[in-house]
């Protein structure tokens, strides 16, 4: 983690260079114009932001060169500008300044405001005076009100004036929701009268003058304690009894310690701004007070905490998107699973919204509440990505993991309820990475994940059955090759209905071991009938295969099965036996040929293709021939068919050419026999006539 501490210090305004904290300066110059950034600057010297409602103000008003400044300054020990006797009594104070007291707890803020009565402004002083009364009013806990001693009981005193300004401000600005603020008479130059005489005085000349003020609703005739906690202070003359006035000036100052407390001076409760507002709440007012405008303190307020809370929110934000733990877990997330993503990630959203409820601590709960929930969306908003990227790895991992299990697997052990165990892993994990300021779901990624595992799943099964298929009909193709060749050709004519018969008992052996190949899977019916049907559709091609491989030498076929009925070399007796074999042969191979010249697996499908190719060939006329050039069989799907009509002419005449050649041959073999007989009896006979002429020859050499 890194030092969140110093976290603050982005939350504060930039420092004003060279400033001097306990330097005062002008908040409101002469001309009505308020310093906003000179009271940043001050604001931020001072660390006003983080003072929460643990600060005073306290502002002094009277008229002009009655010592306001003097009293502040021994008062607070601030530095505010004194008269100086030598220039003549003419106003010092123009506007309002601001400083602050350097030794006293709470952070006290002191106002010297403009003396009223001033030659100087003219008939614009009036303006100004209750302007600055207001002012006072409106941001200060503790007003001071500077009054000679001697003025008091006076009918003409140059302090009722003032004082008339202030009440009627309070009566027409404050009446609805009135601040109950200190209202300190601080009575200067303390004749010898009784103090209490002198303060009872007071106190009814006050509330003289409060009755005395025009009343414009019901609501206003509130009393003046409604309004004001009542103070009245005497200090004896400053220049003529210096020290009686130090000590009791200091006497004074005890009671600015610890002002804020209940019951304490500057106790304006819970409706006091909180310091990090004064600046802005200030310069609103002072601008409102300006434009003449209805001073609405709780609409202020409410304004000064939205803007507040809206530059907290986005003074955080900023943070956030460079924090080095976000930065890490940020990367970290693109790359990897975090496992304890969700304790990270949480923490560091808690830190935020801790600075964020100590920030916005004293503003008003409903504006609070908001903008704590306008951040929390938009860190919500960085954070997404992030989480996504976390259970799309989470995802992959579960994914990976539910393979290797698949994998490894024997048959039995691969089933859907496997699903289960991995997803209630996965939901686990899940809740280790959750955002808890965020209503997230992983639905989706769920269903991902779920729909991954099932397509593995199905796919691998898939694999392992169809592996298994594969060496079933290796074996089916293996056991049809080479008894379907045998039935169709060599065992004489094409034996479908044996072809059937042996088609049946290798499928139903075949269909056994099927049954025990899916029963070891989680296969449903449907399933089950597709692979049946495959392997029996399978077997027939294999059928079909093998016919129209023997269709392809059919014409040898054909010839074959002549010759072993004909045979050529037999022992021929005579040209009439020759014929009389053809007769009967010649016509054989045409069971070959129609034979194969259409698949026949459906039992009961009775096809003419014999009797047409009979006819045909036997009684070759015009409308036999006819039928011959038709391109399909009349009974016989094209499908089913491996020779077709015209092609079965071709074949039939193909053989009879070498079929007559056979012939010819058996007739030439037979005249090459005859031929040798005959030599043979001429030579027999040559010897048997030479035998009795030798002897004829022999015995007349004898005689003669
Ligand atoms: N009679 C009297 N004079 C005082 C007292 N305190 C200060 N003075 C004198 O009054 C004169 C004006 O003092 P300031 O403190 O400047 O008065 P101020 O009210 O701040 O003056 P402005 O800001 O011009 O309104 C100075 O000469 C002071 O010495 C006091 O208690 N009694």
């Amino acid at each position: 983690m890194n030092n969140r501490g110093s976290n603050r210090q982005s939350l504060a305004r930039p420092l004003r260079a060279n400033g001097d904290a306990d330097l005062a300066f002008q908040l409101i110059d002469g001309d009505s114009n308020f310093k906003s950034t000179t009271l940043n600057d001050f604001a931020n010297e001072v660390n006003l932001y983080e003072r929460g409602r643990s600060y005073a103000v306290v502002a002094i008003m009277g008229p002009q060169s009655s010592g306001k400044s003097t009293l502040l300054n021994h008062l607070f020990q601030t530095k505010f500008r004194e008269m100086d006797e030598s220039e003549g009594r003419s106003q010092t104070t123009q506007g309002i300044w601001l400083a602050r007291c350097p030794n006293i707890n709470p952070l006290t803020l002191v106002m010297d405001i403009e003396g009223t009565d001033g030659i100087e402004r003219g008939e614009d002083g009036t303006t100004f005076e209750r302007r600055s009364a207001l002012f006072a009013l409106a941001v200060a806990d503790v007003v001071l009100v500077n009054l000679w001693c001697h003025d008091i009981g006076r009918e003409h005193a140059a302090s009722k004036p003032l004082l008339k300004v202030v009440f009627q401000q309070v009566l027409l600005r404050f009446s609805n929701k009135p601040r109950k603020i200190t209202l300190m008479f601080v009575i200067r130059d303390k004749t010898k009268s009784p103090e209490y005489k002198l303060e009872a005085r007071l106190r009814s000349d006050v509330e003289k003058i409060w009755d005395s003020i025009k009343r414009s609703t019901d609501s206003s005739s509130a009393p003046l304690s409604n309004f004001f906690k009542v103070e009245v202070v005497f200090l004896p003359h400053y220049e003529l009894r210096e020290e009686e006035f130090k000590s009791k000036v200091k006497e004074l100052k005890r009671r600015f310690v610890d002002s804020t407390v209940p019951g304490g001076l500057a106790d304006s409760g819970e409706e006091k701004e909180p310091a990090s507002g004064f600046a802005i709440s200030a310069e609103s007012i002072w601008n409102d007070i300006k434009e003449n405008k209805d001073l609405d303190i709780p609409a202020h307020k409410i304004l000064v905490a939205i803007y507040r809370c809206s530059e907290i929110c986005k003074e955080l934000l900023d943070t956030f998107e460079t924090d080095k733990d976000w930065g890490e877990l940020r990367k970290k997330t693109l790359t990897d699973f975090i496992p304890d993503f969700g304790m990270r990630v949480n923490s560091i959203l808690n830190h935020f919204l801790s600075k964020f409820d100590a920030a916005a601590f004293y503003y008003d709960e409903a504006i609070t509440a908001g903008k704590r929930k306008e951040l929390v969306d938009k860190l919500l908003e960085f954070v997404r990505p992030a989480y996504q990227d976390v259970l799309n790895h989470l995802m992959l991992q579960h994914s990976k993991k539910f393979m290797e299990v698949v994998d490894k697997s024997s048959d039995r052990k691969i089933t859907f309820s496997l699903f289960d165990d991995h997803l209630s892993k996965f939901d686990e994990d899940c809740k280790a990475v959750k955002v808890d300021l965020a209503n997230w779901d992983n639905l989706k990624e769920r269903t991902k994940l779920r729909q991954g595992m099932e397509g593995y799943l199905h796919t691998k099964r898939e694999d392992k059955i169809d592996q298994k298929i594969w060496h079933l009909e290796r074996q089916v193709k293996q056991e049809l090759l080479d008894f379907v060749g045998y039935l169709l050709c060599e065992e004489g004519d094409p034996s479908w209905w044996k072809v059937r018969k042996h088609l049946k008992s290798i499928m139903e052996s075949s269909l056994s071991k099927l049954d025990d190949i899916l029963s070891k899977c989680d296969i449903d019916e449907n399933g089950r009938r597709e692979k049946i049907q495959k392997i029996e559709q399978y077997a027939e091609e294999v059928v079909e295969a093998k016919a129209r491989e023997e269709c392809s030498r059919v014409e040898e076929h054909m010839i074959n099965k002549f010759l072993t009925l004909f045979k050529i070399d037999h022992q021929w007796s005579s040209n009439k036996e020759i014929e009389a074999a053809v007769k009967d042969f010649l016509y054989a191979p045409l069971d070959i040929l129609s034979g194969l010249a259409a698949v026949r697996l459906e039992a009961g499908n009775i096809d003419n293709i014999h009797q047409i190719l009979s006819v045909a060939f036997q009684h070759p006329n015009r409308r036999n021939q006819k039928q011959l050039n038709s391109t399909t069989w009349r009974r016989v799907p094209l499908s089913r068919t491996l020779i077709k009509p015209v092609e079965c002419a071709w074949f039939w005449k193909a053989y009879i050419m070498r079929a007559n050649y056979a012939i010819k041959q058996a007739q030439e073999n037979l005249k090459k026999r005859r031929t040798r007989w005959m030599r043979f009896v001429l030579l027999f006979a040559e010897e048997i006539i030479s035998i009795p002429l030798r002897a004829i020859d022999r015995v007349l050499g004898k005689l003669f």
